[in-house]
């Protein structure tokens, strides 16, 4: 194992050291008594031959069996301790994994899949669990059982003990051998089970589309493949490791014969006694368990250095949108909710075109501003950028007067209430799914929400009203109910600023008139950002902003832009014709 993920493991068990050194000690007393039962075993059959009392089989049969039940109590305590402390690594890891999940930006997920990730913090962590737990307790085992074992079976014969254990150093280096094969082996087998939960996880997403294009043949196809690849790759390992194990075993029992056959001569001469032969027999037996086992430590500890790898290379993913060393501090009654952009301008990472090019503006504290352009223009870009949730740099957008890289993140999107294009509801109730940005919500902020969203009256006709579950991504709801129970959730949080991405594009014009209207009446106005391709409901705001190819390229209200010769005049015309056309 190469030094870094040496470290990286120590780093695991460092939480938990001293139930990992109580193990190992607890192995140590282990293998003292496993050497010291032959002894008393070599006497006992020496004695016997001698003088042969029932007493004294009585006295050697007891002590045996103390010694045997002390080995055995204490062997169990120290598995209890070693697997124990596996199992304490798994849970911090996936605590941490997910921790480190949750810090990191939308973009990263867009990059690695959720099956991929999913695989990462189960199969590797279970791998790195096997690695600390069983690999820790049979390397110590191996190590204690060879150099407390190995003394004493020289100084009862050196000769014939050196030979019996001579085919080892083969067994060794057969594992050696083996190593690397098994290594790229178990990565392929770990690689192809990401590669199938990644389909099982997109199919079953996306199974409304599967069937409405008839495509479960092909999908059908497309996982036997991948599960035949899984099969394959597993076979591959089963072959490699089926052929290493009985080899080693093989080597193993080669020593118990060469011991049969020199002892046996050893005795005969008389250079041995039946004790000492007896004894050597069964340490030679010892060995070979730890011996073999070294395989599968190897086994495990290969699978784990590639599991620490994998689950490393998430935990060392810095996240890009991150507080500042010198955040400045902002509470949310200081917000006034004034925005603006300063030459604000956006490339994705890999993207040639940038998103958004030098876009200006200033909107005042409790102005509605509608955001109306083409597909592709840069409008869910900027609504993206403004709660950080994309990389922007310093100095191109603020709230208030304040830089919002300078502002603590979590102070930053409180003061923002956010309606992502895709409502995404989460398995619970209508109401859980309300309170969501404050769980401790009674029920009457919930339905003063709804109502303002213009929900309230179907919730109410929902079998459990406000109980009501809606299922996976809120599959139980319409469109619209999703969209506007998405906008209650919003609206719950009280934020001084308020952006609709396409929010309310599959509600009728008319309610979505209506809502807007709703928020920008009474005392708190919101500064509210309303994205939209409905242009009868952008109408109704303050200002409208046109944008085209990541530029704002008009401003002003409905009545200046119909006036102006540009974009927003042609998108009005064509919207005319739309509501004629009907
Ligand atoms: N995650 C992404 N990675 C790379 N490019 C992206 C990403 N998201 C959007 N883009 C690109 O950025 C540009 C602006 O996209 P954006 O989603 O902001 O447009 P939009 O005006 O909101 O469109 P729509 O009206 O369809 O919602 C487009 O060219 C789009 O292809």
């Amino acid at each position: 194992m190469a030094r870094s993920q040496l470290r990286k493991l120590a780093a695991y068990l460092q939480p938990h050291w001293k139930t990992t050194v109580l193990g190992v000690l607890s192995l140590l007393i282990v293998n003292l008594v496993g050497v010291y039962i032959p002894l008393v075993i070599r006497d006992a059959v020496d004695d016997l031959q001698v003088t042969f009392s029932f007493d004294q089989v009585l006295y050697y049969v007891g002590l045996i069996l103390a010694l045997a039940s002390v080995m055995w109590g204490i062997r169990m305590a120290s598995r209890i301790l070693l697997f124990g402390t596996g199992r304490q690594v798994e849970f911090d890891l996936k605590q941490k994994i997910f921790n480190h999940l949750l810090t990191l930006e939308p973009f990263y997920f867009s990059l690695n899949t959720a099956g991929d990730l999913i695989s990462r913090a189960t199969s590797d962590v279970d791998n790195i669990r096997r690695l600390v737990g069983f690999a820790v307790l049979s390397l110590a085992n191996t190590v204690f059982a060879y150099t407390l074992t190995l003394p004493v079976m020289l100084t009862i014969d050196w000769k014939l003990s050196l030979l019996a254990i001579a085919p080892y150093p083969f067994m060794l280096m057969l594992v050696r051998l083996f190593s690397d094969r098994l290594r790229n082996e178990q990565l392929e087998v770990q690689e192809e089970l990401s590669k199938m939960s990644d389909l099982i996880q997109e199919d079953m997403s996306g199974i409304a589309l599967i069937k409405i294009y008839a495509q479960e043949e092909n999908e059908r196809r497309a996982f036997r493949q991948l599960n035949q690849q899984l099969l394959k790759a597993n076979l591959k390992l089963a072959r490699t490791r089926n052929t290493l194990f009985p080899l080693l075993i093989g080597i193993a029992s080669l020593s118990i014969l060469v011991l049969l056959w020199q002892g046996a001569r050893a005795i005969a001469t008389g250079a041995l006694s039946v004790g000492d032969f007896i004894a050597l027999l069964l340490y030679v037996e010892r060995l070979i368990f730890p011996t073999a086992l070294l395989g599968f430590t190897i086994t495990a500890y290969q699978r784990g250095e590639v599991s620490i790898d994998r689950v490393e290379s998430i935990l060392t993913v810095e996240p890009k949108i991150k507080n500042e060393p010198d955040v400045v501090p902002l509470t949310l009654a200081e917000v006034k909710g004034r925005l603006s952009a300063r030459d604000l301008s956006f490339t994705y990472p890999g993207a040639v075109i940038p998103a958004l090019q030098n876009v200006s503006f200033t909107i005042e504290p409790g102005e509605t501003v509608a955001i109306v352009g083409p597909i592709g223009s840069g409008k869910s870009t900027l609504a993206n950028a403004i709660p950080r949730l994309l990389d922007i740099v310093s100095e191109q957008l603020f709230v208030d007067d304040y830089d919002i890289t300078q502002l603590r993140l979590q102070d930053l999107r409180s003061a923002i209430a956010y309606v992502p294009q895709d409502s995404f509801l989460f398995s619970t109730t209508v109401k859980n799914n309300i309170r969501y940005g404050d769980p401790l919500a009674e029920q009457p902020e919930v339905e003063y929400a709804s109502k303002q969203a213009q929900i309230h009256q179907e919730i109410l006709n929902f079998p459990h009203q406000y109980e009501t579950v809606v299922g996976e991504r809120g599959i139980t709801l319409s469109g619209g109910q999703r969209q506007r129970s998405a906008l209650g959730r919003a609206l719950l949080v009280d934020a001084p600023i308020l952006i609709l991405d396409d929010a309310l594009s599959s509600v009728d014009n008319q309610t979505a008139t209506q809502i807007l209207k709703n928020l920008s009446e009474g005392t708190q106005r919101k500064t509210v950002l309303f994205i939209s391709h409905q242009l009868a409901a952008a109408a109704t705001a303050d200002r409208i902003f046109v944008m085209d190819h990541g530029h704002i390229v008009q401003m002003g209200t409905h009545d200046q832009l119909l006036k102006q010769p540009g974009l927003y005049q042609t998108l009005w015309s064509q919207h005319a014709l739309e509501e004629m056309l009907r």
